[in-house]
């Protein structure tokens, strides 16, 4: 399959910023973090899009750079949690690996809780986070190529879980 080697998808706190640079780094492939590339493009933080220019905005900007890096992808991209609920993004994925990190609730809470910088989460993290969890799953279903779980694994050992299911589907 041509694309991306993988493009990691999932909630907040799944860990698809961390385990994509773990799985990059294994691979000696790039990463596009697409949050990363709206904060540097925007000269600020998420967290301060959202608050500044409103959801909306971030929502138009990640949608452009979701489609550059999805036509352009030939490593690992992490995209951010939120992006899926894009038609148009939803549809570039067709071409990619998509590999959806699961995560309990109860660990993508704890996870989430050690960082403040999540502007969507904010006034009752875990209620939102449950709801959050429960719109998006069948999204996140429908668009994996791959699930794999990342409750009760380190991220090197999801990067292995990884590394083995992109392999098998090459070879299908
Ligand atoms: N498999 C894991 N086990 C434990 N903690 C993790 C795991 N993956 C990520 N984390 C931690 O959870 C937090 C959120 O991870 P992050 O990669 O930013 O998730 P996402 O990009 O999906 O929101 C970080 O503090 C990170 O160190
Ligand atoms: O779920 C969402 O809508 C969002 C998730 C965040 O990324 P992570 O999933 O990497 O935390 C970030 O894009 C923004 O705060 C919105
Ligand atoms: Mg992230």
């Amino acid at each position: 399959m041509s694309g991306a080697i993988a493009v990691l998808i999932g909630s907040p706190g799944s860990g698809k910023s961390t385990v994509g640079r773990a799985l990059a780094e294994r691979l000696g492939v790039e990463l596009v973090d697409t949050d990363a590339e709206i904060e540097s493009r925007a000269g600020k933080p998420v967290s301060d899009i959202f608050v500044e220019d409103g959801e909306e905005a971030f929502r138009a900007m990640e949608r452009e750079v979701v489609a550059e890096a999805l036509a352009g992808a030939t490593g690992v991209v992490a995209l951010g949690g939120g992006s899926v609920l894009d038609e148009r993004t939803r549809a570039d994925l067709a071409a990619h690996h998509v590999v959806y990190l699961q995560v309990e609730f109860a660990d993508a809470a704890k996870r989430v809780g050690l960082d403040a910088a999540r502007p969507l989460l904010m006034g009752n993290p875990r209620a939102r986070l449950r709801a959050l969890l429960e719109e998006r799953l069948p999204v996140y279903q429908g668009l994996a190529t791959t699930t794999v779980s990342t409750s009760s694994r380190h991220p090197e050992e999801v990067v292995d879980r990884i590394v083995e299911a992109v392999t098998a589907e090459d070879r299908r």
